[in-house]
C-alpha cells in the first residue's frame, strides 16, 4: 500500500507538472493581433526560435522571408523580435527616432559584458554623454592625430627585428590571421592607450621588449575574453567562464587610471574618457578601468578579423594585388616618398588615404563578405511602422525591431555572384567609388552596412578604414607576400559570432613574406 501511495503521489505530481507545462506553453505563446506581423513562437518554451536562428541566421531568415514576406516576428530567448527584411523599408527603422530606443540595449549589453556600472545617465552613475565623447574624439580634427600615430606605430611594429626575426631577406612563414592580430592589435593598442616609452628616443632594447611583451600579453587576454563574448551577450554570467573572467580583469588592471597616467601620447578618446570618468561618474577605480576594456574591445574586435579578410582576399587575387600596389605606388610617388629600411618612415595623411579608391573597394568587398551584424532597436511605445510598400504594422512597446544586413550583402539581385570576391565591385567606370546599387531597377539608399546604421552607426568607422588602408599600404610597400598554397580554399565564417559584427574564419591560412630589396 506504501507503493500505491508513492505511485499515486508520483502520478499527481506528473499531472501537475504536465499542466504547468501546458499553461506555460499557452500563456507563453503570444497571439497575433490584427495589424501585427506574422508570429513564429517556436516549439521550445522561452527559447522559441533561438536555436534555429543561432545555428544559421542567414538561412533561417531567408526561409522565413520566403514564407512570410517583408516583416515577421520571431520569439528569441523570451523576446519578440520583428525582423524587417526589405531594404527599401530600412529607413523606417533607421530614421524612426521618436518611437525607437537604441540606448537601452547598448548600455545593458556593455555593462553585462564588461562589468562596469551602467553608463546610461538615466541610471545615475554618470552624466557623461558617451555618444558625444565618441564623435568628438574619433572624428573630425581628432582623426588626424589618431591616423598619424597609427602610421608610426604600425611601422615600428612591422619593422621591428623581433617581429621580423630576420636581418636578411629570407621568407618568413606565418598565419595571416595570427600576423594581422599581432600587428594590428599592438599598433592599435599603442595608438589608443599611448606608450610607456618612446622607441625613437629610448633605444634600450630590453625596455622595448618589455613593452612589447605587455601588449602581447594583453592580446592573449583579449582573445581569451573575446572567445566567450557571444555567450555574455546571450545573457550567461561571466563567472561561468573562469579563465575569460580573469582575462577581462587582467586587462582592466593594466588600464587602471594609475597605470594609464604614466603613459605618453595617449589618444584624445582615452584621455577625455579618463577625465569624464573622474569628474562626471561615481564609478570606482576598477569600474573606470572596465569602461576602457569596453573601448579596447570595440576598437579591436571587428577591426582584427576585417584586416584578416582584407589581406586574405588581396593576396589571393593577383588582379587586386596589382591594382592595389599600383595605387600605393602612385600615392607615394605623388608625395615624393619612398619606402626604405634606413629608419625614415612613410607618412600618409588623411587626404592621401581618402584618395585610394582601389584599397577602399577591396576593404568594402572583404567586409561585405564577412560582416554579420544585427542592428537592433527597442519600441518605446505602441506604434505603427510604415513600410515602403505602404503597408503598416502594429508594434508593441518593448518589442525589438532588427535588421540583419547580411541579407542585403548576400542578395544576388543587388550583388551579382554574391559569394565571389570582386575587388572592383565598389569602383565605377571612372575608377572612383561606386555608390549606385539597385534592386529591381530601383536605386538603394542602404546597400552596405557593416558599420551599422543611423544613430548607432560605428563612430570609429573612419579610423577603422584608415588603419586597414595604412596596414595594407605598408605591407605592399615593404614586403613581398604570397600564399603558401595559391589555391587555398576560403575558410568558412565562424557563425557562432553571427550578429556581433565581422566574423572570424574557422581556421587560419598560411602565407609568407619577406622584406623587399629596397
Ligand atoms: C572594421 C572595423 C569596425 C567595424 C565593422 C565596426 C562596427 C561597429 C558597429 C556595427 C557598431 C554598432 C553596434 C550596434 O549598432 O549595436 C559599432 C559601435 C562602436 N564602435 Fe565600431 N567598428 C569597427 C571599428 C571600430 C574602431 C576602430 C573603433 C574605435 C577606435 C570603434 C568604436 C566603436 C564604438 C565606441 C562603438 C559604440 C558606439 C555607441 O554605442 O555609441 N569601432 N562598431
Amino acid at each position: 500500500s506504501t507503493l500505491t501511495m508513492i505511485l499515486s503521489i508520483a502520478l499527481i505530481w506528473g499531472v501537475v507538472v504536465w499542466l504547468c507545462c501546458c499553461l506555460w506553453l499557452i500563456l507563453g505563446i503570444r497571439r497575433r493581433r490584427p495589424g501585427e506581423p506574422p508570429v513564429e513562437s517556436g516549439l521550445i518554451p522561452y527559447l522559441g526560435c533561438a536555436l534555429q536562428f543561432g545555428a544559421n541566421p542567414l538561412e533561417f531568415l531567408r526561409s522565413r522571408q520566403k514564407k512570410y514576406g517583408h516583416i515577421f516576428t520571431c520569439k528569441i530567448a523570451g523576446q519578440y523580435v520583428h525582423f524587417l527584411t526589405d531594404p527599401f523599408s530600412y529607413h523606417a527603422v533607421i530614421r524612426q527616432g521618436r518611437h525607437l530606443d537604441w540606448k537601452k540595449f547598448h548600455f545593458a549589453a556593455s555593462a553585462k559584458a564588461f562589468g562596469h556600472e551602467s553608463m546610461d545617465p538615466n541610471d545615475g552613475f554618470t552624466t557623461e554623454n558617451l555618444h558625444q565623447t565618441f564623435i568628438k574624439t574619433l572624428q573630425g580634427d581628432a582623426l588626424q592625430s589618431l591616423v598619424e600615430n597609427m602610421m608610426e606605430n604600425l611601422q615600428c611594429v612591422m619593422l621591428q627585428s623581433s617581429t621580423l626575426k630576420m636581418n636578411s631577406n629570407d621568407w618568413v612563414t606565418d598565419g595571416i590571421f595570427a600576423f594581422c592580430y599581432k600587428v594590428m592589435f599592438e599598433a592599435g593598442y599603442l595608438t589608443l592607450f599611448g606608450k610607456e616609452l618612446n622607441p625613437q628616443e629610448d633605444k634600450n632594447l630590453a625596455r622595448q621588449e618589455a613593452q612589447k611583451a605587455l601588449v602581447l600579453n594583453a592580446l592573449e587576454n583579449f582573445k581569451e575574453f573575446d572567445k566567450i563574448f557571444p555567450a555574455l551577450v546571450a545573457g550567461l554570467p561571466i563567472h561561468v567562464f573562469k579563465s575569460a573572467h580573469s582575462a577581462r580583469e587582467n586587462l582592466a588592471k593594466t588600464l587602471l587610471h594609475e597605470n594609464l597616467s604614466k603613459r605618453t601620447n595617449m589618444s584624445d578618446l582615452i584621455s577625455l574618457r579618463m577625465i569624464l570618468n573622474d569628474t562626471l561618474s561615481t564609478f570606482n577605480d576598477m569600474s573606470k578601468a572596465r569602461t576602457h576594456v569596453a573601448l579596447l574591445w570595440a576598437s579591436q574586435a571587428n577591426t582584427l578579423p576585417a584586416t584578416f579578410w582584407t589581406l586574405f582576399y588581396l593576396i589571393r587575387c593577383p588582379k587586386a594585388m596589382k591594382a592595389a600596389s599600383d595605387e600605393v605606388k602612385r600615392i607615394l610617388e605623388d608625395s615624393g616618398q619612398r619606402a626604405s629600411v634606413d629608419g625614415t618612415h612613410i607618412c600618409l595623411n588623411r587626404t592621401q588615404l581618402d584618395n585610394m579608391p582601389v584599397l577602399d573597394s577591396i576593404i568594402k568587398e572583404s567586409m561585405r563578405l564577412s560582416s554579420a551584424s544585427l542592428n537592433v532597436r527597442i519600441a518605446k511605445n505602441n506604434f505603427l511602422l510604415h513600410l515602403d510598400n505602404n503597408e503598416s504594422y502594429s508594434i508593441r512597446k518593448d518589442d525589438v525591431i532588427a535588421l540583419y544586413p547580411q541579407l542585403l550583402h548576400f542578395d544576388p539581385e543587388i550583388y551579382e555572384d554574391p559569394l565571389t570576391f570582386k575587388y572592383d565591385r565598389y569602383l565605377d567606370e571612372n575608377g572612383q567609388e561606386k555608390t549606385s546599387f539597385c534592386r529591381n531597377g530601383r536605386k538603394l539608399r542602404y546597400y552596405y552596412m557593416p558599420f551599422g546604421s543611423g544613430v548607432t552607426k560605428c563612430p570609429g568607422r573612419f579610423f577603422a578604414v584608415h588603419e586597414i588602408k595604412q596596414f595594407l599600404s605598408l605591407l605592399l610597400s615593404y614586403f613581398d607576400m604570397e600564399l603558401l598554397d595559391p589555391n587555398v580554399k576560403i575558410p568558412p565564417l565562424d557563425q557562432s559570432r553571427a550578429g556581433l559584427g565581422i566574423l572570424q574564419p574557422t581556421y587560419d591560412v598560411d602565407f609568407r613574406y619577406r622584406l623587399k630589396g629596397l
